[in-house]
């Protein structure tokens, strides 16, 4: 858990402000805000001044404004916790018999890798500042993310977005108990991103032939030797390693791609011995339909404790994908603060699933992540400003924009 977790007070502020915002919105500039709010709620809960009573009484009688009901339903939230990553309520005695606790079949606790300084930023036309991209890893290192990725030591002729990896991995603060992985597709990356200070890497592969030319210049079998080489120097020296599986639910140049030849790719990956293998919906296409039957194919070749889901959000399909994926027991989800992101060799491919989004129907779903949502929707809110791009987040789009 990084040091910094847990902090209560921009949380405070965020809700604080939230709610202003939203009363702002429907109140006569004439009016102050604090006044009219007393007055609806005195109105609402019968009477009296400020004080008001019992808020969720007062929402319960309807006659109050939507942004004040709004309010309301956010304190509600806010006391079932839905926004601080503790564990949902525990069901009570009124629970119905019989009646099955929403998170049966979940995971307990999931494991968040955060894609956006890698993923994210990879695709952005206009180069990202070293700079800013230390700040935004920092300040997503203080939000109680386990694992960060933070830069890919790849050709700058290919992706010149992370031509500036190793100032940017020496730059960092790195928070103890964070994790911050880069992208190593050759031995040359590998040993570039250990030079630059890395201590964990990642291989990238692909389930489909023509992605895995178009992305690392390689066929399939050539890029599983590659990797075998970054794998072999990475034991020596006990660096784990983790492997992607590209177009594990499709591809932009050959379309379907069998689930048989995910599982086999990701057998391959797993056997030279990558410790876990992200299964990457590079172009956001799956369905839950289509990631069950994908993920019972892979399940059968690698422990379920070793697999991870990466879903990018074209379709709208993300968090449908990683809930379905959590059933089946997966705990390893990939996404970016923001929802930033695509990647260059996917063209049409939107952003990762936004970080904010997978945590709030976490958070939701009482699964412990250890992550503080408030303060990656800080690190979001950071660097879309820094990018004057709107972010991607549903809930983070909810908490600022209304
Ligand atoms: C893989 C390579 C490097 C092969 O590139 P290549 O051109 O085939 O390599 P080469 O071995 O023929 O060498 C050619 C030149 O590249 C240099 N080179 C060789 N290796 C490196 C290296 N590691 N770092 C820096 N430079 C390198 C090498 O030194 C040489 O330089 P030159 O002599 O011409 O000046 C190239 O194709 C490349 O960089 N591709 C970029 C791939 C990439 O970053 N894609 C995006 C990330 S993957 C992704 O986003 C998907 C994922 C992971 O998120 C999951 C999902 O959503 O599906």
């Amino acid at each position: 858990m990084s040091a910094a977790a847990g902090d209560g007070d921009s949380s405070d502020w965020l809700r604080r402000a939230r709610c202003l915002r939203s009363l702002r919105a429907s109140v006569p500039a004439r009016v102050s805000v604090r006044r009219r709010q007393r007055r609806w709620l005195a109105a609402a809960a019968g009477g009296g001044d400020g004080a008001a009573g019992d808020l969720e009484e007062a929402a319960a009688m309807g006659n109050m404004p939507s942004a004040l009901k709004h309010c309301l339903s956010y304190q509600h939230l806010l006391k079932e916790q839905l926004w601080i990553g503790e564990a949902a309520p525990q069901p009570t005695a009124l629970q119905h018999p019989g009646q099955e606790l929403l998170t049966s079949g979940f995971p307990e606790f999931v494991k968040i890798v955060e894609v956006g300084p890698r993923d994210g930023l990879q695709n952005e036309k206009a180069i990202v500042p070293t700079d800013v991209k230390i700040e935004f890893i920092n300040r997503l290192s203080k939000t109680g993310l386990p694992v960060i990725e933070v830069t890919s030591f790849v050709s700058s002729k290919w992706v010149p977005q992370m031509a500036d990896h190793t100032e940017v991995m020496r730059g960092i603060e790195c928070y103890p108990g964070v994790r911050y992985p880069v992208l190593t597709p050759n031995l040359q990356g590998f040993h570039s991103a250990i030079a630059a200070g890395a201590t964990e890497v990642s291989v990238f592969g692909a389930a489909s032939e023509s992605f895995s030319k178009m992305n690392i210049n390689c066929s399939i079998n050539e890029s599983m030797e590659r990797f075998e080489d970054v794998v072999k120097s990475a034991r020596k020296m006990d660096i784990p390693v983790r492997g992607y599986v590209s177009c594990a639910l499709g591809c932009p140049y050959e379309g379907n791609i069998e689930p048989a030849k995910v599982a086999e790719v990701s057998k391959r990956l797993y056997s030279m011995g990558c410790y876990e293998i992200s299964l990457g919906d590079t172009i956001g296409v799956g369905t839950p339909g289509s990631m069950k039957r994908m993920l019972e194919s892979v399940m059968m070749e690698l422990p379920v404790a070793a697999i991870a889901v990466h879903c990018h959000d074209t379709y709208g399909q993300a968090l449908a994908n990683i809930l379905t994926a959590m059933q089946m027991g997966v705990h390893v989800v990939d996404s970016a603060a923001a929802g930033l992101g695509g990647c260059p060799y996917a063209k049409g491919a939107t952003g990762n699933v936004a970080t904010e989004d997978v945590l709030y129907m976490l958070n939701g779903l009482g699964i412990n992540t250890g992550v503080n949502l408030f303060k990656v929707m800080e690190a979001g809110h950071f660097i879309c400003t820094a990018l004057n791009k709107q972010t991607n987040s549903k809930v983070a789009q909810a908490s600022f924009s209304s």
